[in-house]
């Protein structure tokens, strides 16, 4: 444990030393990468909440989402700017119940909060930059088992992911069924659709059309493309709400004291920009675009004989849920994914009007269906 991750000038993560609760785990061995490339000195940051039984029996992974970090909950402080993004879910007698327990979440492999990823140091000591081999989604979960190995946990008694961390928890159940016990999908397809390709690509644009993208290589420049991630953020944002949920929220209406007729603007697109700021204050562009297209790999089929062979590998006690306003990842692709699980009637809705978003804000129905998922006993 050092000092916190710095800031470059014009804002984005540089690499740090984990602080605060991260820890990380690390490993010698080059890491392999579905590429045929490999990755020297690769580390995943992660936080652990509860305590491992004897047995090694009681550990649950959570897989964050895109830009989520391995601070589920708990509040702001050294090493995460923000508090957890699931705050209510882990806790003593909470749905994860640190009396019974071991709760796990890793950053991501390729993220910039504290995993190695495009802004942490290579062996030669500059930013990895363009550098940073491509991953998918599968190089993550190799990633993450080798955490696993290193807190000696041979099966987990839940993965629980949404979104990004949905098809993370949809691999791992894929790659170590025999490591999985119960599973729990929220918000995420099988496979990344045309449509979400087809949102991402302009965000992909702008990131590298800003000056300050340097091909990928600004790390160690002092400059950030923070207009172009800004911009990514905007559209990608307006893919995670619902469109009645805006049209409620914000109406015709002009920001406070603007006029939208008079080069000022609506309140929607000013809450956009806030959005747009806070992300490129705490996310970095590189680390974006290669998770990004990580995720328009995804496909739980590729080389498992199709979708519905590879999701037959999912364990029994699996949960599917999507949420009912969603148009990034509508519920189709959830119904889709449950009706090849083992067991049927595995299928549930998020309700609420706040989009594909929804399963990060539905605290108290995300509590439900994992007091669900974990009600049984092994
Ligand atoms: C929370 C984190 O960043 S932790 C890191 C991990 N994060 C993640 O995994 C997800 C990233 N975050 C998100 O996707 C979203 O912020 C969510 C889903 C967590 C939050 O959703 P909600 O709680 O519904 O918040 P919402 O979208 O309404 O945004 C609220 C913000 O908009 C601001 N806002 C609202 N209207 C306006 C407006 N007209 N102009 C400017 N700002 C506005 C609010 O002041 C508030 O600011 P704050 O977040 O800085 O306090
Ligand atoms: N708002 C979430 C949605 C992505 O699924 C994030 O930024 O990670």
């Amino acid at each position: 444990m050092t000092e916190a991750p710095s800031r470059s000038a014009t804002g984005g993560w540089r690499d740090g030393d984990p602080v605060g609760e991260r820890l990380w785990a690390g490993w010698d061995a080059p890491l392999e990468l579905e590429s045929g490339r490999s990755l020297p000195g690769a580390r995943i940051a992660y936080q652990t909440w509860g305590t491992p039984d004897a047995r090694g029996t009681n550990a649950v992974l959570v897989l964050h989402a895109l830009t989520g970090d391995s601070h589920v909950t708990g509040p702001a402080g050294p090493g995460h700017p923000s508090p957890g993004w699931w705050e209510g879910l882990v806790g003593p007698g909470l749905a994860l119940d640190t009396d019974r327990f071991f709760v796990v979440a890793p950053n991501v492999l390729g993220g910039c909060q504290g995993s190695t990823g495009p802004s942490t140091a290579a062996p030669d000591g500059r930013a990895w930059g363009s550098r940073f081999p491509s991953i998918t989604i599968r190089d993550t979960v190799r990633a993450e088992e080798v955490l696993a190995d290193a807190l000696g946990i041979d099966s987990w008694a839940a993965v629980i992911g949404g979104s990004m961390g949905g098809m993370r928890a949809m691999e791992w159940a894929a790659t170590f069924p025999e490591r999985v016990r119960r599973l729990l999908l929220l918000a995420c397809p099988a496979a990344t659709t045309a449509w979400q390709i087809a949102w991402a690509a302009p965000q992909l644009h702008a990131i590298r059309a800003d000056p300050d993208w340097c091909g990928g290589d600004y790390h160690d420049t002092g400059r950030f493309p923070g207009a172009g991630l800004g911009v990514a953020r905007r559209i990608a944002h307006v893919t995670y709400r619902g469109a009645d949920e805006f049209d409620d929220r914000f109406g015709r209406r002009p920001q406070d004291g603007e006029d939208p007729g008079a080069g000022g603007r609506f309140a929607v697109e000013s809450y956009l920009d806030h959005h747009a700021r806070k992300l490129s204050r705490r996310f970095d562009a590189a680390s974006y675009v290669l998770l990004t297209e990580a995720m328009n790999g995804h496909d739980v089929g590729r080389g498992r004989g199709g979708t519905a062979e590879a999701l037959r590998r999912m364990p029994e006690r699996t949960i599917v849920a999507g949420v009912s306003s969603d148009h990034l990842y509508p519920l189709r692709q959830q119904d889709e994914i449950a009706r090849s699980l083992p067991v049927p009637g595995r299928a549930r809705v998020i309700t609420s009007p706040h989009g594909h978003d929804g399963f990060l804000v539905e605290d108290d129905q995300v509590c439900a269906l994992v007091r669900e998922l974990l009600a049984d006993q092994d």
